[in-house]
């Protein structure tokens, strides 16, 4: 239990870490964020603009989730979304595989910013309670991750309508966001 105190100590209510979420339109970013804020499913409409959240996924963790609409026309704002962020949540649907290669181009697109370097990203291959759910190995080898080069990266499994691989998405995140603050204070 301690150890997951000392995880966590530095995402406090006072100084929450900044989380952006992003992902091609209906990968399920906005019912993540209020699963996580609200322990509800909601129903959700397509986000044009964003919605933003300061979240406690468990007692000592908070982050300010930052969640923008993925509908191609609006993809040109996500960049005004850049600037300070600690760590990158990336939502992919894993039931639809003919568009794992546009998935594959904006996330690099995104990583490729300046304003990213260095950012961690948590790709949480949403949606697996469907058939044709790409399991996180495959997806990670559609998707190229072994060229994320300047990153750290972890794919999670998740179903976000139940809430399975939520929380531990979340660990896996808090733990690179606070790896790379203190590579940072190493230098
Ligand atoms: N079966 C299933 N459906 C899901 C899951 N996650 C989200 N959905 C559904 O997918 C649809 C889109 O979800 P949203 O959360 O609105 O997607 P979004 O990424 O916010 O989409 P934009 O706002 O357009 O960028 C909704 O009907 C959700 O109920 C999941 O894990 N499994
Ligand atoms: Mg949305």
């Amino acid at each position: 239990m301690s150890k997951l105190y000392t995880l966590f100590e530095g995402f406090n209510s006072s100084s929450p870490a900044r989380i952006l979420m992003l992902g091609l339109d209906a990968a399920g970013k906005t019912t993540i964020l209020y699963k996580v804020k609200l322990n509800e499913t909601v129903c959700t409409i397509p986000t044009i603009g964003f919605n933003v959240e300061t979240v406690t996924p468990c007692k000592g963790l908070s982050f300010t989730v930052w969640d923008v609409g993925g509908q191609e026309k609006i993809r040109q704002l996500w960049k005004h979304y850049y600037q300070n962020t600690d760590g990158l949540i990336f939502v992919v649907d894993s039931n639809d595989p003919e568009r794992i290669p546009e998935v594959r181009e904006e996330l690099f697109k995104i990583l490729a910013s300046d304003e990213m370097h260095a950012v961690p990203v948590l790709i949480l291959a949403n949606k697996q309670d469907l058939p044709k759910a790409l399991p996180p190995y495959k997806l990670i080898e559609e998707m190229g991750m072994r060229d994320c080069k300047g990153h750290k990266w972890h794919v999670q499994a998740t179903c976000a309508t139940n809430g399975e691989g939520i929380y531990e998405g979340m660990d896996a995140l808090a733990r690179m966001v606070k790896e790379s603050r203190k590579e940072r204070r190493d230098w």
